[in-house]
């Protein structure tokens, strides 16, 4: 599905992605991790074909970079980001924002078949927000409008659908209610491949059977998700001890407290 090797890229004499290989194949969810800065977006802007990294291969569905019409890869690419959020006008319905995802625009400029009404209904089903047809996006809080947005996205029939921090700014009922729904549309048997971008480790649902830790740039590691979320692997990756606990298959993380050491630095 997508195949990165050896990417290099950077900008104004500061590297940004360093060496990064990773390989994402049919029938994986994957989920990517990592602290402020370390080059998530710069990932997932390689892969859109938005930014060509100076080194390296890049393959997305087949499509060889530098060797593909880009605009073609990313109808089959779907994305749901902030960025995204803040283009949809206030104004336009929550049925309008998942019917002109059929046509990758912002706001609904084309005529639309009964048959794309019922399909953007049944999407809207699917993530749970079917009542909110008639309401304005504006209106809506940010769990609903990442539902919308979600369905939007999959109006395009896209084999790869990307979530970049979708759970940002949710309180914790409607963070876990969003989970909930995302988890449904893993388990659909045409679901697209899935990959979750947080910097959130609780936020890695049992779905997301792999994950790329990333880490200033530079892959810290990546693989099944089981053998990554563990103690000893996140209190490398995060520099700090960690202490992580598992419940319902999914982990949560906190900080261990630091013992106090006196001016010598000893105990
Ligand atoms: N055009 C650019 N010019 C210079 N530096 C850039 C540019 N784009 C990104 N960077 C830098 O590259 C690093 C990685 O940025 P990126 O946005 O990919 O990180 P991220 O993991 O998505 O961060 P966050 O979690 O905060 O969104 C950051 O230090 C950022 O400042």
């Amino acid at each position: 599905m997508i195949l990165i090797q050896n990417v290099s890229y950077y900008r104004n004499q500061k590297d940004i992605l360093k060496d990064v290989s990773w390989r994402v194949e049919k029938g994986q969810h994957w989920s990517i991790l990592g602290l402020n800065g370390s080059g998530k977006t710069t990932i997932l802007d390689i892969i859109n074909g938005y930014i060509f990294p100076q080194y390296g291969q890049v393959e997305v569905l087949g499509n060889f970079f530098g060797k593909s019409y880009i605009p073609n890869v990313r109808k089959e690419i779907g994305l749901v980001s902030s960025s995204l959020q803040h283009k949809i006008k206030d104004y336009e319905t929550g049925l309008s924002v998942v019917l002109s995802g059929k046509f990758a625009s912002i706001g609904l400029w084309e005529a639309v078949e009964k048959e794309d009404v019922q399909q953007a209904l049944k999407f809207m089903q699917l993530l749970g927000c079917e009542h909110l047809q008639d309401e304005e996006y504006g209106v809506l809080s940010q769990g609903e409008r990442q539902r919308v947005l979600i369905a939007r996205a999959l109006m395009a029939n896209p084999k790869i659908l990307i979530l970049d921090e979708p759970c940002n700014g949710l309180d914790l009922i409607a963070r876990e209610e969003l989970l909930g729904v995302i988890n449904t549309l893993s388990t659909k048997e045409d679901s697209p491949t899935l990959i979750y971008v947080t910097h959130h480790v609780e936020e890695i649902l049992p779905c997301f059977t792999h994950t790329l830790l990333l880490k200033k740039g530079e892959v810290f590691a990546q693989g099944p998700s089981k053998e990554l979320l563990t103690e000893e692997k996140l209190s490398k990756f995060y520099n700090r001890p960690v202490s992580v606990q598992v419940e319902q298959n999914r982990t949560w993380l906190a900080l261990k407290a630091e013992e106090k050491k006196n001016s010598f630095g000893i105990l």
